[in-house]
């Protein structure tokens, strides 16, 4: 956001967009709102009423009480009556206005609070690797709630909108000397209101910002809470937080500081205008211009007038706070680069193939490309095995096969159709990636594993045995019902990345692409879940590794260097032919000679092979 549009909101004034969000939550709950509407207008109007009443008392029960030594019975009765209807009907318009209204408010927050989910999930991942965690939480959150904030004004304002229209026009009716007074006070109330938009609209802007700042912050200090610790960063990062929480508090300061000045004038203003009413009634009823009961009418009218001018002065306070947070919200709607898709469904079961043609990607930002020009074609029921130095670009091309981006040049194509051809979830169904990071859920083993499809324990046994996770998760206290804690706590790594390959699996892909997923796996089971992957078959498997014992289990080998692929074939020739894999192969294995000083051995033999297995 541009500082021009932190003033204006980009569309017009803060205050105008604030109106015109009203409207949106008027547009998209117009029942509640007629109902509310129809609950404010009866309490308005019954307010009016009572205003009359007390005027008639005055000039027809309490004065001629007064002259006469005693209230006229009959009258005083229907005193009574009439203020007892005029209370239950002014009950029952508050209850319909604040019922109807807190219903269209919740309805509202929550339809905008599912609308972004909803953009959440489909953004592409680079929207959301540039996008900081705990400023999406705080844009969900605080700036949805805040968005409509306003709305909880809207009541009595629509009350105090019918209350002002009817009082003016009685006190019109009334006395027009005494009713300049109360049109004065409306005037100065807007007045106020559009000044106090102008200074306090940027510094209120600046500390919505610096909330979502804050959230930010928060979030990274809390994830990486592992990080501090270990690196004792305990200070550094309290200190970081306390800037955050100091520069927040200076925007919230200089923002209150106006806010300080706003709300007494505008409570000041209501009281004033009530005794000037008094005085000028003093004055004209002495001169025989105005009836006492006129002047304790309007002056009645003013003061149950005063909250409802009030809560006009602070629904017009809250819209530039409402319209920066809906800019926070906005930028989350419109954000663009969401994914397109077609009509194709995915193929039924059997072995996947893929194909990257000419492929080239650069990530948004980036000066240069990641990928450029990468071909591969991964044949059914084949095992091949992806290899390349560190941020060579191998888990931006496992993004690219997973559909998580699509490539800027060339084509994916998975059995024969652009991957761009499928439709929402069809990729997803037929190819499972198993990413470098494994993320669990606060869930059960089940849960993680089948996530929302019904899946037999059968199905789960055998899918456990393939990633030889059944004996851990046989030994945990409630099997398969066991809680794993948040992101997988109470598990070890590997075994945390076991029941990730378990949760790939039980979906049966065409394709199973494993992305350094057996990283934290010791190099025994990792040969027992890849021999039972190739057993089990059913599907291609693409291995992302840097283990020499994994690349000799698959038939083929991928060789990447910064962004290309460099070469194709099996291992045995790759190690011949190619200078760049040969290096990277026996790196370990050339250390640990250097070291010792002994003659170098045969890099593909099982000795080589066990002391590159890490
Ligand atoms: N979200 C991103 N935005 C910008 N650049 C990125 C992003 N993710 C990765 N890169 C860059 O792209 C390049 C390739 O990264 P990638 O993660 O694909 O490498 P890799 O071969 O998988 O590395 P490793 O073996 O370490 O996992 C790196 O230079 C990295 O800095």
């Amino acid at each position: 956001m541009t500082a021009a549009e932190g003033r204006t909101g980009g569309h017009g004034s803060l205050a105008w967009q604030g109106i015109r969000l009203l409207a949106a939550a008027v547009r998209a709950e117009p029942a509640c709102f007629a109902g509310a509407v129809a609950g404010s207008a009866l309490y308005a109007g019954m307010t009016i009423a009572s205003a009359w009443a007390l005027g008639n008392a005055v000039d027809e029960v309490l004065l001629p009480a007064a002259r006469d030594g005693g209230p006229a019975g009959a009258a005083l009765a229907g005193l009574c009556w009439l203020l007892t209807a005029i209370a239950l009907l002014k009950v029952l318009g508050f209850v319909a206005r604040e019922y109807l209204a807190g219903v269209l408010h919740f309805r509202v927050e929550a339809a905008m609070q599912r609308r972004l989910i909803r953009r959440y999930s489909h953004l592409p991942l680079a929207w959301h690797q540039r996008n900081p965690a705990g400023d999406l939480l705080s844009t969900i959150n605080a700036d949805v709630s805040t968005t409509w904030q306003a709305l909880y004004l809207l009541p009595s304002a629509l009350s105090a909108v019918f209350m002002l229209a009817l009082g003016l026009g009685d006190m019109l009716a009334t006395d027009v000397s005494l009713a300049v007074v109360g049109f004065v006070l409306f005037a100065l109330v807007l007045g106020f209101s559009l000044v106090y938009e102008r200074y306090a609209g940027p510094l209120v802007a600046r500390a919505q910002h610096l909330r979502g700042d804050l959230s930010a912050v928060t979030h990274e200090s809390v994830d990486g809470a592992l990080v501090v610790k270990a690196l004792g960063r305990e200070d550094h990062e309290t200190r970081r937080f306390a800037e955050s929480v100091d520069r927040l508090r200076h925007a919230n300061v200089a923002a209150g500081r106006i806010r300080s000045l706003y709300d007494p004038v505008m409570e000041a203003l209501p009281n004033i205008a009530m005794l000037t009413v008094l005085l000028i009634g003093a004055v004209r009823v002495s001169s025989g211009d105005a009836r006492a009961g006129d002047v304790v009418h309007v002056a009645y009218l003013i003061a149950v007038l005063a909250f409802p001018v009030l809560s006009i002065g602070w629904i017009l306070g809250e819209f530039p706070v409402n319209a920066t947070a809906y800019q926070r919200v906005r930028r989350v709607l419109e954000a663009d680069g969401e994914l397109t898709y077609g009509p194709e469904q995915a193929h039924d079961g059997g072995h996947a193939t893929l194909t990257a043609d000419r492929v080239g990607y650069t990530y948004p930002g980036a000066d240069t490309a990641t990928l450029r020009d990468v071909a591969l074609t991964l044949r059914p029921g084949r095992t091949v095995a992806l290899v390349g130095p560190t941020g060579c670009g191998k888990s931006t091309l496992v993004s690219l096969i997973g559909r998580l981006a699509d490539p800027d040049h060339g084509t994916i194509t998975l059995d024969g159709q652009d991957l761009r051809s499928y439709a929402r979830g069809a990729v997803a169904e037929r190819i499972s990636v198993v990413p470098q990071q494994t993320f669990l859920f606060k869930d059960t083993v089940r849960g993680n594993v089948a996530l929302d499809r019904p899946t037999s324990d059968a199905d789960i046994w055998a899918a456990l045995h393939t990633a030889q996770a059944d004996s851990f998760v046989r030994d945990l206290p409630d099997g398969l019902d066991s809680a794993v804690g948040e992101r997988g706590t109470t598990l070890s790594g590997g075994q945390r990345q076991r029941l990730a390959i378990v949760r790939a699996l039980i979906r049966r892909p065409g394709l199973l692409v494993l992305d350094d997923a057996t990283s934290a796996i010791d190099p025994r089971v990792e040969a027992a879940i890849l021999g039972g992957l190739a057993e089990s078959a059913g599907m291609t498997t693409l291995v992302v590794t840097h283990r020499v014992a994994t690349i000799a289990l698959a038939d083929e080998v991928v060789y990447m260097e910064e962004g290309r692929v460099v070469a194709t074939g099996e291992h045995e020739s790759l190690l011949r032919d190619c200078a760049g894999y040969r290096e990277l192969i026996t790196a370990y294995q050339r250390d640990r000679e250097e070291r010792s000083g002994a003659t170098p051995s045969n890099p593909a033999s099982p000795e080589f092979e066990e002391v590159s297995g890490r």
